[in-house]
């Protein structure tokens, strides 16, 4: 389990996925959200030729993760797919993240 901490929103974190090889080549991510809703941002993984897309066309999709929420990624996500949590400058208050990566080996 990773812990994170954004003490307000200038606290961010860069575009990446979660495909490190000890997860697996599916890996399986549940993220709880306490605190300051935040969204998490989904940019299709220019990489893994077009499999990730949004409905619309557009660039990124947010999903918002409110104090309580639980966002459970498996299958293609994190090789479909890159996310990051943008800064939101408005925000003062502090947000933690759980996830829990299931360890394949
Ligand atoms: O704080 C979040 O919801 C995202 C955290 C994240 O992407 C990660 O720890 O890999
Ligand atoms: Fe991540």
């Amino acid at each position: 389990m990773l812990l994170n901490l954004y003490r307000d929103g200038v606290d961010s974190m860069g575009l990446h996925a979660d495909n490190e090889p000890e997860l697996g080549a599916s890996p399986v991510v549940a993220t709880v959200s306490l605190g300051a809703a935040r969204p998490l941002r989904f940019r299709p993984n220019p990489s893994a030729s077009g499999a990730g897309r949004t409905a619309d066309g557009s660039r990124y999709l947010d999903l918002d993760l409110d104090h309580g929420s639980l966002l459970l990624t498996s299958g293609l996500v994190q090789q479909a797919w890159k996310h990051e949590l943008p800064r939101r400058k408005r925000v003062g208050d502090p947000r933690i993240s759980l996830t829990f990566r299931y360890i394949c080996q």
